[in-house]
């Protein structure tokens, strides 16, 4: 529209025209420029804001994919996964102080204990273990307590400390030793109990030369049948069944009753059982049956212990060729008869030899190679039982002086 117009005035005065011209072309020029421009700004603007919109959408995903990729790789080396590894059990002990209002055992100070233990003065040193050192100390409220102060240096220690915890924390048993209190302060780790006056089972059936420890027939029975009670009560605890895994007689600890009392829960397990897929493990894959009966295998071995007075820390040979003699000889009854010379000689001709030869049976049923020929724990105290209750008489009988034959009173042992 503009060229015609210019074109039509050029038709007139030729001057004026041309000047004219000049002006209404440079204005129209400057208003075709603006327009224009506004145009190109604007649709420069826009396409700018898409592409930039395209390019985003595209490419953000795939770079949080690749910093996700990168994150991953990084977490396959060694160092990040320790990293994490430490991070987790921070949170895990984070989470147990929150908890710790949950549960019954109170929390102690560290200047508390290290005041109660004389700032764990060597002289009140009752044990030394693998994870850390026990102190015997008398505390105000709590009178006399063990303080279990676990080595600062090994990492895996705060998950045995974690497992003590929160195991003890939550079982109230008479046969499980009672947890009074903790300390968890910047890098210590304490554990407190209560204080068991006759030490460890292992330290009375292998007493340092000269000492004086003897444990009658009727203890060795009573501590056997506590400790499968304990056990049986663990393993078929209503919502909270558990496997102990760590069975010693070091880790058997005896109150002033000699009541026996489990101790060192550091690698027990909780166990999941279902009514279809049977009996796992809370944190892993391994089959439950089979820690049950290694459970029960553990338990064996302590009452061979307890009637043999072979030490399996020390004589591996002895319970090396047990499984041999479950080779040559076909059954039971031969595995126990084969076993009897071992029986430590006090216990024999004291009246009790029948309930001693039963007590060895029942040691041998647990300790058969093939975990489904042991007996359940419940089983194992039953047959417990079968041979503690005449020896309980029996003692009952002699400490009143009657003169009532003891066979009378014997129940009749099923044949194991
Ligand atoms: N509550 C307690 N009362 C009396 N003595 C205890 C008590 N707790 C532990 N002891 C003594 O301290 C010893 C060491 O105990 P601790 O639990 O540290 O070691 P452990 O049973 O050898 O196991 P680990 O070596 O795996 O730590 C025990 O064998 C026992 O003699």
């Amino acid at each position: 529209y503009g060229f015609s117009y210019l074109q039509e005035s050029n038709d007139g005065d030729d001057e004026l025209g041309g000047r004219l011209q000049t002006v209404t072309c440079k204005g129209l020029w400057t208003k075709l420029d603006t327009s224009f421009k506004s145009g190109l700004v604007i649709g420069y603007v826009f396409s700018s804001v898409s592409i930039f919109t395209i390019f985003l959408s595209y490419c953000v995903p795939w770079a949080s994919l690749n910093k996700r990729k990168r994150n991953k790789e990084m977490m396959k080396t060694p160092m990040m996964a320790s990293l994490m590894e430490r991070r987790e059990k921070k949170r895990k002990v984070d989470s147990i102080q929150i908890s710790t209002f949950q549960m019954s055992i109170p929390r102690v100070s560290f200047a508390e204990l290290k005041k109660a233990t004389n700032s764990f003065d060597r002289d009140k040193v009752i044990g030394v273990g693998k994870t850390g050192t026990v102190y015997k100390a008398a505390h105000p409220h709590l009178r006399f307590i063990a303080v279990k102060r676990l080595l600062l240096d090994f990492q895996h220690l705060e998950e045995q400390f974690l497992s003590e915890l929160m195991i003890l924390g939550k079982y109230r048993h008479k046969n499980i030793v009672p947890l009074l209190g903790f300390c968890l302060e910047s890098r210590e780790r304490l554990l407190v109990y209560q204080y068991m006056p006759n030490g460890n089972l292992h330290d009375w059936l292998h007493p340092v030369k000269g000492e004086p420890k003897i444990l009658e027939w009727h203890l060795r029975v009573n501590i056997a049948v506590g400790i499968a009670r304990g056990l049986e009560w663990l393993h078929s605890h209503n919502t909270l069944q558990l496997v102990h895994l760590n069975l010693s007689s070091s880790c058997i600890l005896l109150d002033k009753h000699f009541e026996p009392k489990i101790s060192n829960f550091g690698r027990a397990m909780h166990m999941i059982t279902t009514s279809n897929a049977g009996i796992f493990m809370a944190n892993s894959e391994m089959d439950g049956w089979d820690l049950i009966k290694k459970d029960v295998h553990q338990l064996g071995v302590l009452l061979l212990e307890l009637i043999t007075g072979e030490d399996p820390s020390n004589n591996s040979e002895f319970y090396q060729s047990l499984e041999r003699k479950f080779v040559q000889n076909n059954c039971l009854s031969a595995v126990s008869a084969a076993l009897y010379c071992a029986v430590d000689k006090s216990l024999l001709g004291q009246g009790f030899d029948r309930e001693v030869l039963y007590f060895l049976k029942v040691a041998c049923n647990c300790i058969q190679p093939l975990p489904n020929r042991r007996p359940t724990m419940v089983e194992v105290h039953k047959m417990l039982m079968a041979i503690h209750i005449p020896t309980f008489w029996a003692k009952t009988i002699n400490e009143f002086g009657c003169s009532v034959n003891i066979h009378d009173y014997r129940i009749t042992l099923k044949e194991i």
